[in-house]
């Protein structure tokens, strides 16, 4: 699992990538800086071929030139993306590219792909769907058709299907249906880029490598957990796409309930692609599927107005472009949900994001059962405080102790104090975008952070009934830019006598201001 730069990870077997939609903004941005980061640590076969398909007119030599000249405006951009990037390798690896220009709906465009896996040393392909999501099953059937998802001895085929994976149940089953009508489940590679981020990745290690959290890990020390993956992003450049989706579609069954499996699934019985699958496929199933009612009762969805953020004005989000001047996207929304097991009987889950929010901020909150006696009863301490787990995602990537300690002096007063592992304090945590462990492990054939079909239905399954009492009453609460969410957020956690934990609370020995920037 997970491409590393320091660990002796195998270089992945030669083949050919097709990357659909190759001169859109995912294919410059993110997947070939995460190739080209692949190549320069030496993790990607000499032999491996990348060839972009597109309608936009082109050749080898102007698809190379279009993604040079992106990287180099963007080697020396501190907020790019992929972090830094060096240039010196760029003419080795441009060699490695090839354009195809070609129609998804043409059945040429297939035969030249059929032509450059014959050109090629190898028989091994795989086909990234980086394109508009109304493409994916269309491009998968004509790939079938065309006899190119047949696998045989030495000879792999793999279709990487991009985000979102469906609006709702309904739409994902049958998205489901197609691809599996002409390939089987091993060879679908479904991306959700959370699960490329090391720190996620890192919550399974922290619970299952060590034996001091499991045994608190459950509805006898835990009062309730909170996630939250706050932005201070508006809708940047995708108002025609957010418009349409709005944040719990955008966010909620895909990165936060990736999250939510990692902390709460049962400990594998193996550590493979099956095993771990599983185990989340059964945690997601596990949710509790709201009524219209109790989902109406249990959501809080906001829209950003104009507001301040960071000292300056920003616009609110029906004066973004390609945003509905009367539109009630949300572009917040909390949800509570109860997991139906053993483990997590009476622990409530409130799941929350949204962009413009005061802070950037994705964090896992643990929030445990006070002590049940106060023994200092005799002192002015006459309730104590929970002890909260934070796992931060980002940033300040780490994990951190919220702890009851004695203020020193003649009375004994306790206050609030931290114990904490800040990965930087450890490790070199390379700037990475995600998609270079995805990409590294479709290229080994590791299918463990990919999603499986019953996992991505069992999370539409549980977000759904929120889409159903949406639609009867689509009104959005307001929240300044700047601000952490409506105040009906405030009212869904209030209600059951709990609060939000602080969005963005500076953490001891970091810098919260750098980090962001
Ligand atoms: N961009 C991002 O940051 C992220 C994107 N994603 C997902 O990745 C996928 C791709 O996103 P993105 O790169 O932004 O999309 P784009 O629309 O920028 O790229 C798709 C490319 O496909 C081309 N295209 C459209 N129709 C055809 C056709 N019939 N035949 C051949 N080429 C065609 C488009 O050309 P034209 O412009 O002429 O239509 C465009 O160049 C989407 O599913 C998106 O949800 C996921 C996470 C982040
Ligand atoms: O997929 C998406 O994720 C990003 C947040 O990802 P991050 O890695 O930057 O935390 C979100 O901004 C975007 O709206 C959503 O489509």
């Amino acid at each position: 699992m997970a491409y590393s730069q320091s660990s002796q990870a195998p270089t992945p077997p030669p083949a050919t990538l097709f990357l659909f939609g190759a001169s859109g903004d995912l294919v410059k941005r993110l997947l070939v800086p995460s190739l080209y980061s692949l190549f320069r640590t030496g993790l990607l076969d000499p032999a491996l071929q990348i060839v972009g398909i597109d309608h936009v007119s082109g050749n080898d030599e102007s698809f190379r030139r279009h993604l040079a000249d992106f990287l180099a405006a963007q080697a020396d951009d501190p907020d790019a993306e992929a972090g830094e990037i060096d240039l010196e390798q760029w003419p080795d690896f441009a060699q490695r590219l090839r354009y195809i220009q070609g129609d998804f709906t043409q059945a040429d465009t297939y035969r030249q792909i059929t032509r450059a896996i014959q050109a090629s040393p190898t028989r091994n392909a795989l086909f990234y769907l980086a394109t508009a999501p109304r493409f994916f099953a269309d491009i998968a059937e004509r790939l079938g058709d065309a006899g190119l998802l047949q696998e045989a001895a030495e000879q792999y085929r793999r279709v990487l299907v991009e985000k979102p994976f469906g609006h709702d149940l309904a739409s994902a089953r049958a998205l489901n249906e197609r691809l599996l009508a002409v390939m089987a489940e091993h060879q679908i590679y479904r991306i959700d880029h959370f699960l490329g981020k090391e720190t996620v990745q890192n919550v399974l290690v922290a619970r299952f490598a060590n034996v001091l959290f499991e045994p608190l890990w459950n509805n006898h020390y835990i009062d309730h957990i909170q996630i939250t993956a706050a932005e201070t992003v508006g809708v940047e450049q995708r108002g025609n796409f957010y418009d349409k989706n709005g944040a719990l579609r955008d966010m909620v069954p895909n990165h936060l309930f990736q999250l939510l499996a990692m902390v709460a699934i049962e400990p594998p019985a193996a550590f493979d692609a099956d095993a771990l699958r599983s185990e989340k496929s059964k945690l997601l199933g596990a949710i509790r599927p709201w009524s219209m009612e109790e989902a109406r009762h249990n959501s809080a969805r906001g829209q950003y107005r104009a507001g301040t953020l960071k000292g300056e004005p920003v616009p609110g989000y029906r004066d973004e472009p390609d945003v509905d001047a009367d539109s009630n996207t949300e572009t917040y929304v909390a949800i509570k949900l109860v997991i139906d097991n053993w483990r997590w009987a009476g622990v409530p889950f409130y799941l929350r994001t949204g962009k413009r929010m005061g802070a950037r901020d994705t964090e896992i909150a643990i929030c445990f059962k006070p002590a049940p006696y106060a023994q200092f009863r005799d002192t002015r301490v006459d309730r104590l405080e929970s002890n909260y787990l934070i796992i931060q995602i980002q940033p300040d990537e780490g994990i951190w102790l919220d702890f009851e300690a004695k203020r020193p002096g003649p009375t004994l007063d306790l206050e609030t104090v931290q114990m904490g592992f800040a990965y930087e304090d450890f490790f070199a945590l390379p700037p990475s975008t995600g998609y270079e462990t995805l990409l590294y492990d479709c290229l080994t054939g590791d299918q463990m952070l990919f999603q499986r079909a019953d996992t991505i239905e069992n999370g539409w399954r549980a977000v759904q009934p929120f889409l159903e009492a949406w639609k009867d009453d689509p009104r959005t609460d307001g929240y300044a830019a700047g601000e952490d969410g409506p105040p009906s957020a405030d009212e869904l956690i209030g209600r059951d006598g709990r609060n939000w934990h602080q969005v963005g609370r500076q953490r001891p020995g970091t810098d919260r201001e750098q980090a962001e920037e």
